[in-house]
């Protein structure tokens, strides 16, 4: 709908006034931080001056203890009034140059009067009216803007739903203070404003998509109810962007109770945490913690194996199809990742309760003082309904007990008295001063020096059994990969009757796979997980109580045992897992593929589910071409934004690299500055980068990089995920390259990292993802008739 030019007036003429409120208020909070600060610097520089130290009697140590808690009080509030003011200022520098995006005008039933709404990064509030210039986009009234047009509306206020009318809905963009595009959107945000948006060439990070955030989207932000929510969307359709924003919102929401550090983001890889790094300092939120799965299990096992990543498994997947283990890999690879095999596992830990506990025998210069027979005595002492964790509790007193009979036995022995020399002056000294405490009261003169010798003979064995001690303590006498090998070997008598059938024929050579592997010290991907599990089941969860939320992004790289796993390493947080079937590139059984399933991780009642099936980041055309790769095509709605139709260019092997640097530089001299050029396998990428180097100026990105880099890269498909380019050279989509089904979701990806140009060369007859397409979806093309 058309602005008039007195709106338009009216408007500016409401920025400008917001700006000069804006622009004092920033004065006053200079003058305020700066003496805050100074504050800060005087209490710390004269900390000790106002404290008064006296450490004479009890007395004064507690009236001393008393005043430097009352001076560090003191210290830590002006630097959390200095903290809060910095992020006032950034937050206000921010609304002085884009003040608003968006306006609604709302009548609330019963009233006569009409409020003006406009809706910005931050509220703005004008201290001498009490007015609000400025809401935030989280304010409860700000949801109108995003979940509805004008006419009969209502939100979700904290007193409960409000119901009006809405007037006006207008958008805005502003720089600099100017406003520059302004009009009036009958429809959810208008289209307008988001096409300015997705026409923007691509970043080295992610940007914030508050001022057009859609209903769907919103949906997802604001859920505040469920303990798990799962979201299903498209490539490209704000899966990752709505995570990012509704941790704002979160934060905004329960500011005062909840803080960036009790929530966790689980991404695909490290140079993905950086892209989207920037996203929440942009909208004035610190960073949460982002980690990924590998991270974590590598710190969990690594004391034990070397643990495979996800990138080497795929790698081995693509590449080693004529490996004799290959089959028995990935079918292990396979039903490792099912419920099936959790189910075994649990079965297991189980039966462990009755027999088959592993133990390691406890040596101590050279002789086992607690043997492996012994601890299975004691371990099958106890009750049988004495549970796993109880009894892992009483095994390790007992241990330690036998510790400290050891100390009793071992004192007086020829080597603890040879040691006793070598004791230092001031363990002698300590130990004259125990006796001497001791017999302090007593009337009988006692034999101090055969006193001394005993304290000294204990310390010297205490001392040699700290380590032992400490494996004791931390569990160690279980055989945790012995139990995993056994569980593996016998896996027959472990898997339930209804189970019996989900195991792979191939087993033996699947467990062999794995126990070689073990043998090396290498654990492989697959078995990871389930490892870890088991041993936990043993030796009991570790968990963090911290954590108030979890995002797992990416969510269909990840098994339903992962998910489960994650659920409880943090018992108190709401999850959010947001992914993607189409871009399962791992050939392992995705939690997401019975999405409905995990509606019993907390219950269905406490389970939502939301589609996004809206795909905002490549064009029209690139997602008509992709979106029926896939099984789901009719679910996948292009935005009207239009380009190119992706173009297949069927080359020679003589030609193709040539072709190859020559497509990139056209595209460079398009205007697009980052350009990927992707590769099916990491091997590929190194081989590719190595020929057209010389030629055109760019990086090779591996499972190492750790900063995602503009320009342009060379990058296997799987690194890919997540991220984003102007424009994407998929480097040979022929049928040799990509012609197994399980490839599908790899080329599917590789495709849909395009913002607004795909070309596909081919080396080959193009794949069968490309030819099964409609012919009027791509432009073929051949080498010989294009070459320029
Ligand atoms: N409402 C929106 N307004 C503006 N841009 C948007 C909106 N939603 C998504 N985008 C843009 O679309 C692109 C894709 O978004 P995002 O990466 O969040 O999608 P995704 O679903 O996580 O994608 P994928 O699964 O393919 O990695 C980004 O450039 C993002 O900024």
């Amino acid at each position: 709908m058309a602005v008039s030019e007195q709106d338009w007036r009216d408007e500016q003429t409401y920025v400008d006034h917001v700006r000069e409120r804006i622009a004092e208020r920033m004065d006053a909070m200079e003058v305020k931080a700066g003496s805050t600060k100074e504050d800060v610097v005087e209490i710390r520089r004269n900390f000790w001056d106002e404290v008064s130290v006296n450490l004479t009697n009890p007395d004064d140590i507690a009236e001393t203890h008393f005043a430097i808690r009352q001076q560090a009080e003191v210290l830590a509030d002006k630097e959390r009034q200095y903290s809060t003011a910095a992020k006032v200022a950034k937050t206000l520098a921010r609304l002085v140059e884009n003040p608003f995006f968006g306006r609604v005008d709302f009548r609330e039933d019963g009233e006569s009067e009409t409020d003006t709404v406009y809706i910005g990064l931050g509220s703005f509030r004008d201290e001498d009216t009490d007015e609000f210039l400025i809401y935030d986009w989280r304010a409860p009234i700000s949801s109108l803007y995003y979940d509805h047009s004008p006419g009969r509306v209502s939100f979700q206020a904290p007193g409960g739903e409000i119901t009006g009318e809405m007037e006006v809905k207008r958008q805005y963009v502003i720089r600099q203070g100017r406003i520059e595009l302004m009009f009036d959107a009958n429809v959810t945000i208008g289209d307008e404003l988001l096409m300015e948006a997705l026409g923007r060439h691509s970043d080295t990070q992610m940007r914030s998509i508050v001022a057009t955030i859609q209903q769907e989207q919103n949906a997802v932000i604001r859920n505040d109810h469920s303990r798990m929510l799962i979201v299903q969307g498209a490539a490209g359709s704000g899966k990752t962007s709505a995570a990012l924003q509704r941790v704002a919102y979160l934060l905004y929401k329960h500011r005062g109770t909840l803080t960036a550090r009790q929530m966790v983001l689980f991404s695909p890889n490290t140079m993905f945490n950086s892209y989207v790094a920037s996203v929440l300092p942009e909208l004035g939120e610190e960073n949460l913690e982002q980690t990924t799965f590998q991270e974590y299990l590598e710190r969990r096992l690594k004391r034990h194996f070397q643990v495979e990543d996800p990138f080497d498994q795929l790698e081995f997947v693509l590449t080693e199809e004529n490996a004799t283990h290959y089959r028995a890999r990935v079918e292990g690879i396979r039903y490792k990742s099912s419920y099936a095999f959790t189910r075994v596992i649990r079965a297991y830990c189980e039966s462990l309760l009755n027999r088959g506990m592993r133990f390691r025998p406890i040596s101590f210069r050279g002789k086992v003082i607690v043997s492996r027979e012994q601890m299975r005595e004691h371990f099958y002492s106890y009750e049988p309904n004495f549970r796993m964790n109880h009894r892992m509790e009483s095994m390790r007193k007992w241990l330690l007990e036998q510790l400290v009979a050891l100390e009793d036995a071992e004192k007086d022995a020829d080597w603890v008295e040879d040691e006793v020399e070598l004791l230092d002056p001031d363990d002698y000294r300590k130990a004259h001063q125990r006796v001497s405490r001791m017999n302090a009261h007593r009337d009988e003169v006692f034999n101090e020096h055969g006193q001394e010798r005993e304290i000294l003979g204990r310390m010297v064995v205490h001392r040699k059994l700290a380590k032992i001690r400490k494996r004791v303590q931390k569990l160690q006498f279980i055989d945790i990969p012995g139990l995993y090998r056994t569980m593996l070997e016998h896996i027959e008598e472990y898997a339930a009757v209804d189970d019996r059938e989900a195991l792979p024929d191939n087993w033996t050579d699947i467990a062999r796979y794995t126990l070689e592997a073990m043998e090396q010290k290498q654990l492989p991907y697959e078995d990871a997980t389930p490892y870890l599990y088991m041993m936990e089941l043993v030796l009991g969860m570790s968990v963090n109580t911290s954590i108030q939320h979890v995002f797992i992004d990416e969510a269909q790289d990840y098994s339903r045992l992962q998910i489960e796993f994650i659920r409880h390493l943090f018992p108190r947080a709401r999850m959010t897992i947001l992914g993607d079937l189409n871009q399962s590139v791992y050939v392992h059984e995705p939690a997401l593929a019975r999405a409905h399933d995990l509606g019993d991780v907390y219950g269905e009642e406490h389970t939502e589910f939301i589609r996004l099936s809206r795909s905002y980041r490549s064009t029209f055309e690139i997602v008509e071409f992709t979106r029926r790769m896939t099984a789901s095509d009719g679910e996948i709605v292009p935005f009207e934004r239009h380009g190119e139709r992706p173009r297949v260019i069927r080359t020679t092997d003589a030609e193709h690299n040539r072709r190859l640097v020559n497509e990139v530089r056209s595209l460079q001299d398009q205007g697009y500055s980052s350009i990927a050029v992707i590769c099916k396998t990491a091997a590929e990428s190194e081989k590719v980068y190595a020929a057209v180097k010389d030629d055109i100026e760019s990086s090779l990105i591996s499972k190492e990089t750790t900063r995602f880099i503009h320009g342009i890269v060379v990058i296997p498909a799987y690194l890919a995920k997540g991220v984003e380019f102007d424009a994407v050279v998929v480097y040979d989509g022929s049928r040799t390259v990509y012609a197994h089904e399980h490839e599908r979701q790899l080329f599917y990806t590789a495709c849909t990292r395009a913002m607004h140009e795909l070309v596909i060369l081919s080396a080959d007859e193009p794949s069968h993802f490309i030819a099964d397409q409609p012919k009027d979806t791509y432009v073929l093309e051949h080498e010989s008739e294009t070459t320029c």
